[in-house]
């Protein structure tokens, strides 16, 4: 069924303030029309969509966030003559594809903004009758298997019968910028994710553990990055890629062996951080999941975050295994996360769990880590 247009709904968008809800609104619009080939436009907390190709709409709106759920729809006017036209054509097409016959247990709904001569009542039961003249099929408003929805604003009325699930969430770009610490693991690109869901623009940084860890696991970053920028329309994740395999060495060799991880992960704090400053980003994130493996205990995590002026957001903190890795799969990183890359070989045999606060603030002094990282934050290309 050819529609003439597919008409969109936002959710948290709508509880805003006037002024917020017009910049939200700008934002998602720049964002669809990012997406796809098409001429948009916002009324009423619907969105007008005419692409070009609607088959390439269809796939992509599932990854505009912002948008709640979707339908392509058919558009006439709002006067009984018209819908009466439209609605019968729109039943011939039901049946056509076969979601329509004397055996379908239907329903007409009927949503109305503006003045007219009808309520939407009175409309719902016209149009149902259009349809069960033509087919004969029985009204079931409690559980019916296909409804027809009517939507009628002001002089239109749009029909349809599909509400696509959208992915939600506030338009990406409407919360400002973050730095996100991203690894070829599952967790990381989750917690991205989930971060640009609630709008936040992200510049990805990965730390090259080279020669600890091998090029595939810097190829398994580039290709996740890809993976998420189809969730990125109209803002999308720029890369970014610090040299940290010398830095990582000076701590094996200067520090005790059980603190790798701790001041692995401290410097990578550190230079996120740095970089969100440079940037102008008000956060850096990561994949942290509380005791999801032995460095990520509260001692570890106070002992690596206790030196920072950049607030570090763990959107996966209370999160286990199971929930994390479905969302992955939903949203396609987890094969990619899942490729084998050799782990990181600089992790010692018995690594840190309880981390004692201050021994770790001597072993940085001690090391003169905030120096080192000078070194290594030089070799982030822009
Ligand atoms: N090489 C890296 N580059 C950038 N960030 C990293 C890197 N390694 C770890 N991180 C960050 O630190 C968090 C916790 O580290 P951990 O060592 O548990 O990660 P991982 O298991 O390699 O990957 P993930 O947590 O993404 O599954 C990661 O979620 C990620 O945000």
């Amino acid at each position: 069924m050819k529609p003439d247009l597919i008409i969109a709904r936002y959710g948290e968008v709508g509880l805003k303030s006037n002024r917020v809800r017009k910049r939200f609104e700008n934002r998602l619009k720049n964002n669809i029309k990012a997406s796809i080939d098409a001429d948009v436009n916002i009324n009423q907390a619907r969105i007008y969509i005419f692409p070009k190709d609607f088959d390439d709409a269809i796939e992509k709106l599932k990854r505009v966030f912002g948008i709640v759920s979707y339908s392509p729809a058919v558009f006439t006017k709002s006067t009984f003559d018209d819908v009466e036209r439209a609605v019968s054509e729109y039943a011939d097409k039901l049946h056509e594809i076969g979601l329509l016959d004397e055996n379908t247990k239907f329903a007409i709904s009927c949503r109305r903004v503006g003045k007219h001569e009808f309520s939407s009542q009175e409309m719902a039961a016209f149009a149902g009758a259009v349809v069960v003249g033509k087919y004969s099929s029985s009204v079931d408003l409690t559980n019916p298997e296909l409804t027809i929805y009517l939507e009628v604003r002001e002089e239109d009325t749009y029909i349809f019968h599909e509400k696509i699930e959208g992915p939600g969430g506030l338009p990406l770009g409407t919360q400002g910028k973050v730095v996100s610490l991203l690894s070829s693991g599952i967790d990381s690109p989750v917690a991205t994710y989930l971060m640009m869901k609630r709008g936040c623009q992200v510049i990805a940084l990965y730390c090259d553990n080279q020669p600890y860890t091998s090029s595939d696991a810097l190829k398994n970053f580039e290709n996740l990055v890809d993976q998420l920028n189809l969730y990125a329309s109209g803002a999308p994740i720029k890369k970014r890629v610090v040299k940290y395999g010398d830095y990582l060495s000076m701590c094996k060799s200067e520090a005790p062996d059980k603190m790798t991880c701790i001041l692995c992960k401290s410097g990578m704090y550190k230079l996120a951080g740095k970089l969100a400053q440079k940037i102008h980003a008000d956060a850096v994130i990561d994949g942290s999941s509380l005791g999801q493996v032995a460095s990520q205990t509260l001692p570890n995590i106070l002992a690596t975050r206790e030196d920072l002026d950049v607030p570090i957001l763990s959107p996966l903190i209370g999160l286990d295994k199971v929930e994390i890795s479905k969302i992955a799969e939903k949203i396609g990183t987890y094969e990619i996360s899942k490729r084998d890359d050799g782990g990181c070989k600089a992790v010692p045999k018995y690594p840190e769990t309880n981390a004692d606060l201050e021994l770790v603030k001597k072993v940085k002094n001690d090391i003169d880590q905030d120096e080192k990282l000078k070194e290594a934050f030089e070799t982030i290309e822009y």
